[in-house]
């Protein structure tokens, strides 16, 4: 299947001199939840205000569903929805009143019965009277996705869909991204929260200086990353790791009392059973152990890093 937006050589150089995006190639595929991670200032606003016509290319070039965003400018655009990052939208204008008119930006006919399906599904129908004011925080959120559903777009652009928004909040956003999805939408989000890529990305991008660094299926890059930690909390403290156990590659830490074994899940022995054993031997005895995944977290931070 076709990619439902390509990017292609883009790049971006700002009045300033500042260049923002240096070369960007991007195939986004139909009904993916693709994430788009970079720190701050990597580029990631800029190249969705590209995409979605805000911000003009300096060059390369960028096509929704086959057309081009230069050429074919409303065609495009109006296969996008777009949540911005900062929430901006008439106070004392009704729910109802604010996603309607969102509908109509884009000279799409009155649709009544959609509209209430878009709020009924977003859990906002028994506020469609409330003024956007009366709203708590996370139901303005839910407005702005309202809105940029309203013109029933392909594509969902999600632009840091969960800052500052609190946990159960932000559990019930991604419950709304995965239904969209479920319905066909395709969602690019950008995040800063590296366990909400986790949670819900099929794809994830890293982007960095300008650049794309990494771009991998989430899955893929778990396993590929996947190593996992043994941790070892000792009964005994000990000042260093026996030379009989150096095969092992031990960390030592938190003052003698905690081993730590880093092992493949991947590979057809992880060496933990024998590492007990010879642990035994040497007469080293331990109150507790747990187990801990490499996070895309930890991934993250070392590619960056790099
Ligand atoms: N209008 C502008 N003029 C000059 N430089 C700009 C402009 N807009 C953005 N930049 C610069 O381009 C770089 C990328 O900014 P961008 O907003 O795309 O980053 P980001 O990855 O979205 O960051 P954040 O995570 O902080 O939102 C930054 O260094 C920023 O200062």
């Amino acid at each position: 299947m076709s990619p439902i937006i390509s990017v292609s050589g883009l790049t971006k150089s700002y009045a300033s001199g500042f260049t923002a995006l240096k070369g960007i190639d991007l195939d986004i595929n139909r009904g993916e939840i693709f994430a788009l991670l970079g720190p701050n200032g990597a580029g990631k606003t800029t190249l969705i205000s590209i995409i979605c016509g805000i911000v003009n290319a300096t060059s390369g070039t960028v096509s929704v569903d086959g057309h081009d965003t230069q050429t074919s400018y409303r065609a495009a655009r109006s296969l996008i929805g777009l949540v911005p990052q900062e929430l901006h939208t008439d106070s004392f204008e009704t729910v109802w009143a604010t996603v309607s008119f969102s509908r109509g930006l884009f000279g799409k006919p009155k649709n009544p019965a959609l509209i209430e399906k878009i709020l009924k599904d977003l859990s906002l129908w028994e506020k469609k009277d409330s003024k956007i004011i009366e709203l708590s925080g996370g139901m303005k959120r839910r407005v702005m996705i309202a809105k940029a559903l309203s013109h029933e777009p392909q594509v969902l652009f999600l632009d840091e869909p969960t800052a500052g928004v609190d946990v159960e909040l932000r559990k019930g956003m991604w419950e709304v991204v995965r239904e969209l999805r479920a319905k066909g939408v395709t969602v690019l989000l950008t995040t800063h929260y590296i366990e909400e890529a986790e949670e819900m990305a099929d794809r994830v991008g890293v982007i960095n200086k300008g650049e794309i660094i990494l771009l991998e299926e989430k899955a893929k890059l778990m396993q590929q990353f996947g190593k996992k930690r043994l941790k070892l909390h000792l009964q005994n403290k000990i000042d260093a790791v026996p030379a009989s156990l150096a095969p092992y590659n031990l960390e030592l830490g938190k003052d003698g009392m905690e081993l730590v074994y880093t092992y493949d899940t991947k590979s057809e022995r992880t060496g933990i059973t024998s590492l007990l054993g010879d642990l035994r031997e040497n007469g080293i005895r331990f109150a507790d152990l747990d187990t801990q995944q490499n996070s895309l977290e930890e991934i993250f931070v070392s590619l960056v890093r790099k």
